[in-house]
């Protein structure tokens, strides 16, 4: 049996198999051999399911797709304020090779036009040129799940005829942005352009975005979960260039494209979906892959701002536990203490993910009902992730309820996760939950 899922995407992948507008890109020669047929459509799930149509295993290079993953092992060698310090957030509205470089500072715009990406390539750090390519390459081979390597056709194309780029280089270095010889900088940066990948596999570097830094099917952590937002970001305000406005208002999902024809978008916590078809339309964005994007966001609601309404399923029931007791065969003495201290008893059966706006709903509910109450149970069985903002609320209703003389206890709860060590580590906990 098929899925819908994968009929549809078989259907849209037939749809614009007949669409022929656009331009292979020609200006780096070796990329002119591109065969203007090829089309692949993938998705990623974070649970690590790749639905593939068409040429999804074709290789090609990376080009520009690899700017915002450099930027992520920039962010990673420097720290955000650094980075900044020397390259820009603002989008361009400009072409991806425009000179669009503050002009009191020389600073680019941003990391995704190719001054900014040359820039961001010459912080990379390693002792010589083949250390910062091998720590380049691994990066992008732990998005992928496999190891890549450097197509050098293209690259020796691109380096002998790359003479736009060699002008941007010594740009920056004229204002002292690249502090060093630009041209191993831009050597780096052209071999980066040209890491052969699949469709398949940007698919599985989108999802790995949407997962936080995580592979999912390797399951190992490709870029530090705290640089994921700043990478999303500058690809949602500037990865596709003077479209990337159109793009978001559009499509809604932070996304990349190269000039080989690749595009992908990350659709956080959810999905990666990648799209390869070599012909290019005037902004040098693939025409098949912004289409597909465009019918994948509207047809099965994808877009970034059409968010699901999270607080409202957080607590599955809550009761008091007079409520529950009384439907058990109890011992005497049990129904006879519960009888009478039951209502003051609450428990709460959350579900989901507990964040701001779902603790927040939990909180407001505990402090209209606290004064009538001695003990609140929270039972975590359903919870399916605490982030730190949650946990941080938790702790500290715990510490006001315990000022009230009231107590706050956790059932179900994960004596490994996080958030039990946090409450356990509280230097004035007895460590019963
Ligand atoms: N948009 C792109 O993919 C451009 C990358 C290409 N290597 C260049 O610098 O021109």
């Amino acid at each position: 049996m098929i899925s819908p899922i994968y009929t549809y995407l078989q259907n849209l992948h037939a749809t614009y198999a007949d669409l022929h507008d656009g331009q292979v890109a020609s200006y780096i020669p070796e990329l002119s051999h591109a065969n203007p047929n090829w089309f692949g459509i993938c998705v990623a799930t974070t649970d690590g399911h790749v639905y593939e149509v068409g040429d999804a295993r074709q290789r090609f290079t990376i080009q520009s797709i690899s700017k915002p993953f450099v930027y992520g092992l920039a962010l990673e060698d420097h720290g955000k304020d650094a980075v900044f310090s020397k390259i820009g957030v603002e989008p361009s509205g400009d072409a991806f090779n425009s000179i669009s470089l503050y002009p009191d500072s020389g600073r680019p715009f941003n990391p995704m036009i190719n001054a900014g990406a040359i820039a961001t390539t010459g912080m990379i750090n390693g002792e010589h040129p083949a250390e910062k390519l091998q720590r380049l390459l691994g990066m992008i081979g732990v998005y992928c799940g496999h190891p890549v390597e450097v197509d050098q056709r293209v690259y020796e194309s691109e380096r002998s005829t790359g003479h736009r780029n060699r002008a941007i280089s010594h740009m920056l270095r004229n204002f002292e942005i690249l502090t060093d010889d630009p041209e191993p900088a831009l050597d780096l940066y052209f071999q980066q352009c040209s890491i052969l990948v699949t469709c398949r596999d940007l698919a599985i570097m989108a999802v790995t975005l949407a997962n936080g830094g995580l592979n999912p099917i390797t399951g190992q952590r490709a870029v530090h979960q705290p640089y994921v937002e700043p990478i999303l970001s500058i690809m949602s305000t500037c990865g596709m260039y003077n479209s990337a406005g159109e793009w978001i208002y559009d499509v809604g999902m932070p996304a990349k494209s190269g000039v080989s024809g690749g595009v992908l978008a990350v659709l956080p916590g959810q999905l990666g979906i990648a799209v390869f078809s070599p012909p290019l339309d005037t902004r040098s964005n693939s025409v098949r892959g912004i289409r597909v994007c465009e019918d994948m966001s509207q047809d099965f609601n994808l877009h970034l701002f059409h968010a699901p309404v999270v607080a409202k399923s957080v607590i599955r029931t809550s009761y008091s536990a007079s409520q529950v007791m009384s439907q058990r065969s109890r011992r005497d003495h049990e129904e006879e203490i519960l009888q009478e201290h039951g209502h003051r008893i609450r428990v709460y059966d959350l579900q989901g993910d507990l964040l701001f706006s779902t603790v927040e709903v939990v909180l407001r509910d505990i402090m209209e009902r606290h004064e009538t109450l001695d003990f609140i149970v929270l039972d975590l069985k359903h919870v399916t992730s605490i982030d730190t903002t949650a946990n941080d609320l938790l702790c500290d209703l715990l510490h006001t309820l315990e000022s009230q003389q009231r107590m706050l206890l956790f059932s179900n709860i994960e004596r490994s996760s996080p958030f039990a060590m946090s409450i356990l580590g509280r230097e004035d906990s007895d460590g019963s939950l």
